[in-house]
């Protein structure tokens, strides 16, 4: 098999509460897609449609590498709703209730916690400056960037880069419309994952997502991680365990006390076929 086509490759389309992934298991034939054939494989009209391509690959370290691209081509960090269809592919095939995945982020654990819901330690937000990354040091609690009625978000590192926005009615926000400025700010080097929650009460945030490389999504794991995280950050409840509504239902986030968030949530097939 060529390692720079996908022509002729099953594939898997699965989702996460409509955060949609063709996933392609390169264990026995190495796939190293170039941007032109992701854009061309994620897009509805011409390709299988998708919001990520994911590779399975061979892991040392872990039962599977997890590759991640975005729409637009980039290789990306972390993912977390595509963590957990991964994970249900790999306890599947084992029958255990646990298994490692390695990630440009690290190797993340996850657990099986019923049919089709799955947990993952996402791993320990950062708030670092230099994680996230900013192009310049900044107080990530407080970054000051204002666009429109986006006001003062934090910034973090779930792994890949997140700017939380919390506003008192997210319904009445164009994300769609503002997200792209927060996305072009020179503070961003490697652009950002742009999240805007309200906070619906001590325990529930309401979020939606405008995702680097993928845009307005129906549900971004990384990214619930991050607003759950800066809620408390801010100071804005003190759950530990908090439910995050996504456009198209709801995550769990536990936030440890050494800082890493545990996402749980399910996932669900969609079809099979040959690229
Ligand atoms: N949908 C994802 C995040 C995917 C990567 C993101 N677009 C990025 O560029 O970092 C999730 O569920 O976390």
């Amino acid at each position: 098999m060529d390692a720079e086509s996908g022509t002729g490759r099953a594939f898997v389309k699965m989702h996460g509460l409509k955060n949609h992934f063709v996933i392609v298991d390169a264990r026995v034939a190495p796939y190293r897609p170039a941007a032109a054939e992701i854009a061309r494989i994620c897009d509805v009209d011409v390709g299988v449609g998708a919001d990520q391509l994911v590779v399975i690959e061979p892991s040392a370290r872990a039962d599977v590498f997890m590759r991640l691209y975005n729409v637009d081509g980039r290789e990306v960090e972390a993912c977390g709703n595509a963590t957990r269809c991964v994970a249900w592919i790999a306890l599947e095939e084992t029958g255990g209730d646990h298994v490692r995945i390695e990630t440009l982020a690290g190797v993340l654990e996850c657990r099986r916690i019923g049919e089709r819901q799955v947990s993952c330690d996402m791993g320990r937000v950062s708030m670092d400056w230099q994680d996230v990354p900013l192009s310049e040091e900044r107080d990530t609690l407080n970054l000051g960037l204002n666009v429109g009625p986006l006001v003062n978000p934090a910034a973090l590192s779930v792994g890949n880069p997140h700017a939380v926005f919390f506003v008192d009615d997210v319904d009445a926000i164009d994300v769609a419309g503002l997200a792209p400025t927060v996305q072009g700010d020179r503070l961003f080097p490697h652009s950002v994952n742009v999240g805007v929650a309200t906070l619906r009460s001590a325990d529930r945030l309401q979020l939606i997502v405008y995702e680097r490389g993928a845009g307005l999504t129906q549900a971004c794991g990384t990214g619930a991680c991050a607003a759950a995280f800066a809620a408390r950050a801010r100071g804005l409840t003190e759950a530990t365990q908090l439910t995050v509504e996504l456009p198209a239902g709801e995550v769990g986030i536990e936030i440890r006390s050494d800082g890493h968030a545990v996402m749980s949530g399910p996932v669900a097939y969609c079809f099979r076929g040959i690229l």
